[in-house]
């Protein structure tokens, strides 16, 4: 029978060796308790050895895996002195006998450093250790870290809660046993132990109950009540122990002479129930739980484990198939790379991707924010009242004219539409890093192949970025006309503008309000009656004044009217010996210009809005979607310096997931095959 939990053991074995994607619900008695409750002092009762770190602080931070092992005659070889004895070995030290046991302590604290990182924190990797004895039964435990409320220098605020997790993440394993220690010098209702046990097992189905320091209760107490189960409501089982105390441990009382005073305390103390209690006691009833528990989780493992071998063999098949079929697969996976990369852009990729695609991506970047990098340009960037009088002084030469000068809106205009080339070329920059981060979100099936081999994966960036500078040259090149052409012709007819000028406030303003004209409006009246017929008199000739009239003609024609109509009030106040008529039409003038430009900013804006994305959707993005294929295939087939087998170099990375893929299908196939010897057990002990 004893076989039954050491072939368990070597499951465990494997699975603490290999380690598992999924987890495996093995059965095991698992140790949990306080701070200083006696957890190592019950294990060390069992074992009947000194063997594990003492100290202050949380001294145990890593789970330990205890195997104890009633060794056959093969496993203490004959002959073999070092293991005529007792002895112990560590999984993570294949081969090497520890037959003195103070050195077993020092390799779990030195273990426990490696695991931790040399810090005073917790971890959850396992450290195990057997321990053969010809002394004892079979059984196996893991000891967990005590539970702890305060943190001691060095170790992270969050301890309390990192030990809850870890210990509660090997209690809520069903087919576990929790082994609760309780102190009896201290209330039950406040122990720790029982608390955590009952989040997983509210019934204490599988909860036994191990009770220390029953010999230091206060006097006038004693553990009756307790150790007849009516206080603590755990189903399967309480046993009472007593442990050496520490002025035991520092006069060095051997543990085999402190099980002779258990049980002489037991007799004299409690007589009535000194037989179910005691280290021995607790001994044969873990190793008839566990056993217990191993037969009732038989099947529900079994079927678990032939699942799991199932599904690690699918995957290294997997593996098998790239592996062996990878020249007939290349061009499938090129053509699979075009078509991924492609979807990815057109919107019909992976419909589980988080996030946004390629494709919808561009289309919000141009949507949201290039639309809002053209809308924030400032019409009038740059442009001060001073520039503006300036230009229309520049563009007049010596002769003074009234009417708004065109040289000086032209010139004005086309310098601000080159503020919009800058956002622009932005855009295509931006779709440009777009387009090459895509590479990233192919397929997870296909991106997976593809980063198998690195060489490969690489070799297709290249491609596709030397693709990419292509079209981005391009792209900018057209991007950088568009703004060309709108400077190459102000186009002031344009219906948006004419538009755009009498939606404007200002024009409001300006035309319709001549109660808000300030010093204009003054002049409004006089102006009517003196009337346009005073005009004539102020050009030298007839010539001229037509000449003016001609530059009338050419602004928009339904604000010449109104536009004429000002200019001619200005040129009235002019003659009637305004002081500051000059001033006063050169600000007009100013007014005007501002608005011109303005408006029709707003109809190019509209325009590069409009053109800009087309222009890098043509240049870019619909040409690499068409030719990416096709550039692929010249490029990985014919390009002349490339080595093919330079190329199917498998990644570092894939090769050791493959290994381990093997070794976890070798191990499942070695655990379902101890299952089977597990099985075989049960039924002989049950016929
Ligand atoms: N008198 C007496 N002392 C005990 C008993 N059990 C444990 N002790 C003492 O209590 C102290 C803590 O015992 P440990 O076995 O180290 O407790 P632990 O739960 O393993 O402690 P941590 O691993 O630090 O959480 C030691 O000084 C022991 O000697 C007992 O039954 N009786």
């Amino acid at each position: 029978m004893e076989s039954l939990i050491m072939v368990m053991n070597k499951l465990q074995d494997v699975f603490a060796t290999v380690g598992s994607k999924q987890k495996v619900d093995l059965p095991q008695i698992i140790v949990v308790g306080s701070q200083s409750s006696g957890k190592s002092s019950v294990l060390e009762s069992l074992v009947g050895k000194s063997f594990l770190p003492r100290g202050t602080g949380i001294v145990t931070r890593a789970p330990l895996v205890l195997h104890l092992i009633h060794p056959t005659e093969c496993e203490t070889g004959n002959g073999d002195s070092k293991k005529s004895k007792d002895y112990a070995t560590f999984l993570h030290k294949p081969g090497v006998i520890f037959n003195d046991f103070n050195k077993v302590r020092k390799e779990i604290e030195t273990q426990t450093e490696v695991l931790t990182g040399g810090q005073k924190n917790i971890t959850d990797s396992p450290i195990v250790l057997n321990i053969y004895s010809k002394q004892f039964y079979n059984l196996s435990f893991v000891d967990l870290p005590g539970l702890t409320k305060v943190p001691v220098s060095g170790q992270p605020q969050d301890i309390e809660q990192k030990i809850r997790d870890l210990v509660l993440n090997f209690i809520k394993n069903p087919n576990s046993i929790i082994l609760a220690v309780v102190t009896a010098n201290t209330d039950p209702a406040t122990s720790e132990s029982l608390h955590i046990a009952k989040s997983v097992d509210p019934n204490g189905d599988r909860t036994i109950a191990v009770v220390t320091k029953i010999d230091i209760m206060d006097a006038g107490t004693d553990a009756t009540e307790l150790l007849s189960g009516e206080v603590i409501p755990v189903k399967l089982g309480i046993i009472g122990v007593i442990n050496r105390s520490q002025k035991d441990i520092n006069d060095q009382k051997t543990i085999e002479h402190s099980l002779k005073d258990e049980k002489a305390f037991f007799d004299k103390f409690y007589p009535d129930i000194a037989q179910i209690h005691g280290s021995v006691v607790l001994g044969k009833r873990l190793e008839f739980l566990l056993i217990e528990k191993i037969k009732e989780t038989c099947p529900k493992l079994r079927a678990q484990l032939y699942e799991m071998n199932n599904k690690y063999e699918h995957e290294v098949k997997k593996y098998k198939e790239f592996t062996e079929n990878y020249d007939r697969s290349l061009l499938d996976l090129i053509t699979q790379t075009a078509a991924s990369y492609k979807a990815g852009l057109d919107g019909r990729a992976d419909l589980s991707f988080k996030g946004l695609n390629g494709g919808a991506t561009i289309a919000k970047y141009f949507k949201t924010n290039f639309n809002k990098d053209i809308n924030e340009i400032d019409p009038l960037q740059g442009l001060s009242a001073d520039i503006i009088i300036n230009v229309i002084n520049n563009a007049s030469g010596t002769n003074m004219g009234v009417f708004m000068p065109t040289d000086a809106f032209d010139h004005l205009v086309k310098k601000q539409i080159q503020l919009l080339e800058a956002p622009s070329l932005a855009c295509v920059t931006t779709v440009h890093d777009e387009l090459a981060t895509n590479i990233c979100r192919l397929d997870d099936d296909i991106s997976y192949k593809l980063k198998k081999y690195p060489r490969l994966f690489e070799k297709v960036n290249e491609i596709l970025l030397e693709s990419l500078a292509r079209y981005k040259l391009k792209s900018s090149e057209a991007v950088s006309k568009l703004i060309e052409y709108q400077k190459a012709y102000v186009n002031t007819d344009h219906v948006d503008f004419i538009e755009s000028i009498t939606k404007s406030n200002e024009y409001h303003e300006l035309f319709e309000k001549p109660a808000n004209m300030g010093k204009l409006g003054k002049f409004e009246e006089e102006a009517r009656e003196e009337g346009f017929a005073e005009l004539p008199n102020y050009y030298n000739s007839q010539e001229e004044m037509l000449s003016h009239k001609n530059e009338i003609k050419s602004w928009p024609k339904s604000i010449t009217l109104k536009m004429r109509k000002t200019v001619e009030k200005i040129t009235t106040c002019a003659f009637s010996g305004f002081p500051d008529s000059d001033k006063l039409i050169l600000e007009s003038r100013a007014g005007l210009l501002t608005l011109f430009i303005k408006c029709y900013f707003v109809v190019i804006k509209k325009i590069i809005q409009d053109t800009v994305p087309k222009t890098i959707m043509y240049e870019m993005v619909n040409k690499i979607k068409d030719n990416f294929h096709k550039d692929l295939i010249t490029k990985v087939y014919k390009s002349s310096n490339l080595n093919m087998a330079e190329l199917l170099l498998e990644s570092k990375d894939i090769e050791d997931e493959r290994i381990k893929s093997v070794n976890r299908y070798d191990a499942s196939t070695k655990a379902l095959k101890l299952m089977r010897e597990i099985e075989q057990i049960c039924l002989i002990t049950e016929s």
